[in-house]
């Protein structure tokens, strides 16, 4: 292991109309790891994801993903590098079935069009298969999008992203307006898929985090304010402070 960041953002910050939004943040994401990111409304954590992923561009700072310097790309660029982003509001094409959904996705596909058309081939269906197994839809492959849950809708979207071979997910707040249960799922979900990839995951629901037993990133004000395991940023008084808006 070369211990290299596979993501690093070093001194990056954005102002919008005067405001420092990003104010000198730092992080680093190794190889494979999977990181929570809390903050409180307004910490910085959606412009955090919207400079990773080419949509705002920091004033400053070097951001860096991969050895590639992200600050020159646009969101396709970026995208193609191997970012994928999950919003909050899930985005599936409800009137088709979850499988057809999921052959959209498949990176390195022909067009849209022709595969609605064209049969699959064995190689895309294989790889269906394993999206269908890894959000756990198999038993729903058939059905149309927009007849399932919520949760099942985020755990399409996710299966879409992953169609789409990212080395590096990020995931907005994935459990809000989940079940218990179903946020229960979405941790083993995203632990499953962390196996293989990279995840930085923002969200407020700390037993969704708890779960996740991966190390936390504490924003506020738009810089790194905490950081380590959920218990020890959860004990740190600067953090209870925020929390309580002390
Ligand atoms: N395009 C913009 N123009 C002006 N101000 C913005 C813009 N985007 C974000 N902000 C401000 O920057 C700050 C950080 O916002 P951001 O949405 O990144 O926080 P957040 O941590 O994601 O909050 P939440 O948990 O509520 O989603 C906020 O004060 C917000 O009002």
């Amino acid at each position: 292991m070369s211990g290299e960041a596979l993501l690093e953002l070093r001194g990056v910050s954005v102002s919008f109309d005067g405001f420092r939004a990003i104010n000198d943040l730092s992080l680093s994401l190794r190889q494979g790891e999977m990181r929570a990111i809390v903050g409180p409304n307004g910490a910085g954590k959606t412009t955090m994801m919207d400079i990773i992923t080419g949509k705002t561009r920091p004033d400053t700072g070097v951001v860096r993903f991969a050895g590639h310097d992200l600050t020159k790309r646009d969101e396709a660029a970026i995208a193609r590098l191997g970012i994928g982003r999950k919003f909050q509001k899930p985005t599936v094409f409800e009137a088709l079935s979850v499988r057809d959904n999921l052959l959209l996705s498949l990176k390195g596909l022909r067009s849209p069009f022709a595969l609605l058309f064209a049969r699959e081939t064995a190689e895309e269906a294989g790889r269906i298969d394993a999206l269908l197994e890894t959000t756990r839809l198999a038993p729903h492959a058939r059905v149309q999008a927009g007849g399932l849950s919520h949760g099942q809708k985020q755990w399409l979207e996710i299966g879409m992203l992953l169609g789409q071979e990212p080395q590096l997910l990020l995931v907005d707040e994935p459990v809000a307006g989940m079940t218990d249960a179903e946020t229960m799922a979405t941790a083993d979900l995203l632990r499953d898929i962390n196996r293989t990839r990279s995840i930085v995951v923002v969200e407020h629901d700390m037993e969704f985090v708890r779960a996740l037993g991966v190390g936390v990133t504490v924003l506020h004000e738009g810089s790194v304010l905490a950081e380590g395991a959920l218990e020890a940023v959860s004990a740190d008084p600067r953090v209870i402070d925020v929390y309580l808006g002390r």
